[in-house]
């Protein structure tokens, strides 16, 4: 049997970071997903236990380790429990960081690194030592800040628990369905393990939203759904510049380490923003006065969420430039996820016309950045059996 799961993507409307540090942040899935594939290989002869194989299809890699080697440097380290998560120790991440080392990824792509180490923390430790073979793509520009990490170990955890056996299911039509919310809680928690490899300390709201999906506000681990009470068009720019998620996390701790009472009073304004942002939302506009008025002040919550994250040291000369553009035809931008280039968002106004938004991603698109329109607050983690 084949599992293919797929999760989407994200964007944070308020309070990248600072959710870190324990602010509110208000995040919402994208329809770009993530597919991981997988099936078990039937065991090998006596002589030969298989191998664990992982393909990353758009990027026509193929990683694969011989099981005799994973369980002569592993299995003393990992005792797979699915039912129960557990973090990666110290000692069998330089495990593990030694066995990538040996699939001699390309100097280029080094980035790499991190994901093909989630993949073998999150394979070993809900699969074991049994063979088989995973496939992923993904419709999400990596490392940009629309979560392609969290889709990753979403999707991935997702596979690898349906054919442990520590989720069950009855559905075997070829039709992508939901999980029960206890298997979803499962996954994320999963998810969550594998994105602290990959981000060093996250604050899980990447991987909560593209599990659940919709639009969620998210703090020190508690999510709470908020249903917006009109369509929100968002404008996403890809810088195009890379960066690195984990660096950037740092990064801002050290700054609030440096400035302690300074930062700790950023991180309070940012918890207001979105608080405050996650009202607006959710309050009910019966007219066109009163969604202009409604749009207005999010606008100016975005302005100060930006502000507030130069202050933090994530913004970027390829960001500001995206906000000098937008900010010409009157538009509110901020960048989204963990910033340093990747993605920026701007909030595209009931009332503005098409023929305006087509000369801003004119304009964008003249500097060499891409513009995608996405469905903002849709679905989050779904199953397909085949
Ligand atoms: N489809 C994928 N296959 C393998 N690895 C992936 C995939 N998607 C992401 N990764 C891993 O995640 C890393 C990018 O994660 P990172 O957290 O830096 O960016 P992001 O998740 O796109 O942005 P943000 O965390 O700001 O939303 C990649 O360098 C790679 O190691
Ligand atoms: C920068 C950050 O706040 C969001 C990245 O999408 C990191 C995290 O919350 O884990
Ligand atoms: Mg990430």
């Amino acid at each position: 049997m084949e599992v293919r799961a797929r999760a989407p993507g994200k964007i944070i409307l308020s309070g990248e970071h600072a959710v870190v540090h324990g602010s509110t942040a208000v995040a919402a899935a994208i329809d770009l997903y993530t597919y991981a594939s997988f099936c078990l290989a039937p065991t090998s002869s006596e002589n030969d236990d298989g191998a664990i194989e992982f393909e990353l299809k758009d990027l026509s890699l193929v990683f694969s380790w011989p099981l005799s080697r994973l369980k002569e440097v592993l299995e003393e380290k990992i005792s797979p429990v699915p039912s129960s998560p557990r973090s990666c120790s110290m000692e069998c991440t330089r495990l593990i960081t030694r066995l990538v080392e040996q699939q001699n990824i390309p100097e280029a792509k080094i980035w790499l690194y991190s994901g093909v180490s989630a993949f073998l923390y999150l394979y070993t430790s809900i699969q074991g030592f049994k063979p088989g073979k995973v496939v992923v793509t993904s419709e999400l520009p990596m490392a940009s800040g629309l979560g392609s990490s969290a889709s990753f170990c979403v999707s991935l955890s997702a596979a690898l628990l349906i054919l442990s056996g520590a989720i069950s299911i009855n559905n075997l039509q070829n039709e992508w369905f939901t999980l029960k919310v206890s298997e979803l809680e499962l996954v994320n928690k999963w998810a969550f393990e594998g994105e602290k490899i990959l981000h060093g300390r996250p604050s899980g709201i990447d991987n909560t939203v593209s599990t659940y999906g919709k639009m969620i506000k998210f703090r020190l681990g508690e999510l709470a759904h908020i249903k917006s009470s009109g369509p929100l068009r968002m404008l996403i720019t890809n810088t195009k510049v890379g960066r690195n998620t984990k660096a950037l996390v740092a990064g801002v701790s050290e700054r609030a380490s440096r400035h302690s009472d300074a930062m700790a009073a950023v991180f309070t304004a940012v918890d207001s923003i979105s608080k405050e942002l996650a009202t607006i939302i959710e309050s009910p506009d019966p007219d066109d006065v009163s969604v202009t008025s409604k749009e207005e002040r999010i606008e100016e919550l975005i302005e100060m969420n930006q502000g507030l994250l130069q202050c933090m040291g994530v913004s970027h000369a390829s960001i500001e430039t995206v906000l000098r553009t937008t900010l010409k035809y009157k538009l509110a931008s901020k960048l989204t996820g963990a910033g340093g280039g990747g993605c920026v968002l701007t909030l595209l106004p009931t009332l503005l016309s098409s023929t305006i938004v087509d000369k801003v991603i004119a304009e964008l698109e003249s500097c060499g950045f891409q513009c995608l329109k996405a469905e903002v607050g849709g679905k989050g983690l779904e199953i397909c059996l085949s």
